[in-house]
């Protein structure tokens, strides 16, 4: 497309009306699978969303949230939050971070590039520190990827290096923290034969220390900063597997939460803070949980917490976290350009957009959805309601969330008329899901199910129409099974709780009063993704979607 022909305006649907109200409703971790007792959706009374279901299968169907559907290298990626709003704003499928990464270190790119060539002039006097997610849950970052980049990196002349390591059991088992620091410290081991002094430096439990998001709570940041950088914790230990074997141990956390601690030598001075002239790389590839760290990395003004040292040091993210505030300024790999996204086009095309969500998943209705862009597109056609999420506790004690809020929110948008598209996140299948509490996650389901219908009650009060779906599975799988779907058991013989997302495909229903008679789901798009809601959500407002936009789920029938 040539940019001199280029136009946002979007050409008229030839059968269906502009200036609906459309209720938009992203359930956040909501699949659909078998009924059974680990399905806490199917547990969980859900009496609106059962009754999408039932009432019209022309108006109900599912879309596939996984795999290469989302951008990600394979079938067996579980999708995530970050590519499933991604696809469901933009309209098209983009190799996403993992894919992107793959390809770098595969190529050999990586070590070629600007980010790479920027840290490498610390490698002669300075320690390279690497920092992210231990595991390979392949959503914020992998395992194999790190082992990559350490033994490129030492390859490329990294004399000293240092790891600091957050545990996950989040996007993958609780307990499996052990068997990837153990991998790592192997790896470490063998460079260290090889002459290059590399070890574990630092670490803690991802929910805990270094990982929130969205300016959740920075405290969680000043833990990480403390560990990583200053070489101050709580707890010190002799390696890394060592601090997670024993915190798992004597402190009784799970890995999402274990207390940060830093490795010391034998005369208990730690082994890798981070000082001036050093290398710091972030390695996780996803935006959302790296984007505070790397603001208390690279900024020189900076007053979310006293960081007591602020080391001259060179620093990249293994990809640019946010392309408006071009932060980290330096990185590994581009990430991928999402342009041209649905609610950028239908800014430009008068429709009046409302989103929402609580903290947690703020940025998956706004960030995420307009391609990783922050903020609104255009202010007077927009607004954009956080809702403060609690912070400090894990949501499987409050596993209703802020579900009520958001749904007031977006009823009082709906009603009041000046909205298009009211559109909202609902985080509860998802971030009590990930708590591994099933009790709880009822709970939760129950919660966005009485959410879902306060929303669909205010659409159909303004003759509107709503859409429901999700991002990924969550809720619906609570326990991680064997190849023919049976439960799998621990040595203790208890079943292993799945905390993380899931493959299966996700649920999405249209409707309401100002659903143009003969509007169906069509039945040749059988395969069809997130990608395809977006030029689906275009036409219901009554506009035909770009053409290079994943075909629209709907057809109207002449009745
Ligand atoms: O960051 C998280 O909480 C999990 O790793 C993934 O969850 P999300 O993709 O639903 O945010
Ligand atoms: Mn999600
Ligand atoms: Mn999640």
């Amino acid at each position: 497309m040539g940019t001199s022909e280029f136009s946002w305006k979007l050409a008229d649907h030839p059968k269906l009306p502009k200036g609906k109200t459309i209720g938009l409703v992203v359930l956040d971790g909501w699949g659909e699978a078998n009924p059974d007792k680990y399905n806490c959706i199917h547990v969980a009374e859900t009496p609106t969303m059962d009754s999408l279901k039932k009432g019209a299968p022309e108006k109900w169907r599912l879309v596939r949230a996984h795999g290469t559907a989302v951008g990600l290298p394979s079938e067996d990626d579980m999708g995530n939050s970050e590519v499933g709003h991604n696809a469901l704003g933009a309209g098209r499928i983009f190799a996403q971070g993992a894919k992107l990464v793959d390809y770098a270190l595969a190529s050999g790119k990586m070590f070629e590039g600007e980010g790479f060539k920027y840290i490498k002039e610390s490698f002669d006097a300075g320690t390279l520190h690497l920092i992210g997610l231990l595991s390979d849950g392949g959503v914020h970052s992998r395992l194999d990827q790190l082992l990559l980049l350490l033994k490129g990196a030492s390859e490329q002349g990294a004399k000293r290096i240092r790891v600091h390591i957050l545990t996950d059991g989040r996007d993958v088992l609780d307990g499996s923290s052990v068997g990837f620091v153990e991998t790592l410290e192997n790896e470490l081991a063998n460079l260290r034969e090889k002459g290059v002094d590399a070890q574990t430096a630092s670490g803690g439990g991802r929910m805990y220390v270094t990982m929130d998001r969205y300016e959740n709570d920075w405290g969680v940041i000043k833990r990480g900063w403390d560990a990583h950088v200053l070489g101050e914790a709580p707890y010190k230990f002799r390696s890394g597997l060592e601090a997670v074997k024993r915190l798992r141990e004597e402190t009784g956390a799970n890995d999402q939460y274990l207390p940060p601690f830093v490795i010391v030598d034998e005369n208990g001075k730690p082994v890798g803070p981070v000082v001036d002239g050093d290398a710091v790389v972030t390695i996780n590839f996803r935006a959302d949980r790296m984007v505070m760290l790397a603001k208390a990395l690279e900024y020189e003004n900076f007053d979310k917490f006293d960081r007591v040292r602020f080391p001259k040091i060179r620093y990249a993210g293994m990809l640019q976290y946010d392309g408006e505030l071009l932060l980290p300024s330096h990185y590994l790999v581009a990430p991928p350009e999402i342009e041209r996204t649905s609610g950028e086009y239908l800014v430009h095309n008068g429709v009046r957009t409302f989103a929402c969500s609580e903290t947690v998943k703020f940025g998956h209705v706004t960030f995420f959805w307009n391609g990783n862009r922050s903020g609104c597109f255009n202010p007077e056609m927009e607004e954009y309601l956080e809702i403060p999420s609690d912070s400090g506790i894990t949501f499987n004690v409050q596993p209703k969330m802020k579900a009520l809020e958001i749904a007031e929110k977006a009823r009082d948008a709906i009603l009041s008329r000046k909205f298009h598209q009211v559109r909202v996140n609902l985080p509860n299948s998802d971030m009590v899901g990930h708590t591994g509490d099933i009790e709880a996650t009822v709970v939760a389901c129950k919660a966005a199910d009485e959410a879902v219908k306060m929303i669909i009650d205010a659409i159909e009060q303004v003759g509107g129409i709503y859409v429901v779906t999700a991002d990924h599975g969550n809720a619906e799988d609570m326990v991680k099974r064997n190849k023919k779907g049976a439960p799998l058991l621990d040595k203790d013989g208890n079943i292993q709780i799945l905390t993380s997302h899931t493959l299966q495909p996700v649920p999405l229903a249209i409707g309401g009063p100002g659903l143009a008679p003969g509007v169906r789901f069509r039945k040749d798009v059988p395969n069809g993704g997130l990608a395809n809601v977006a030029a689906t959500v275009m036409n219901l407002h009554g506009f035909e979607a770009p053409s290079d936009y994943e075909p629209t789920l709907v057809e109207v029938v002449d009745n």
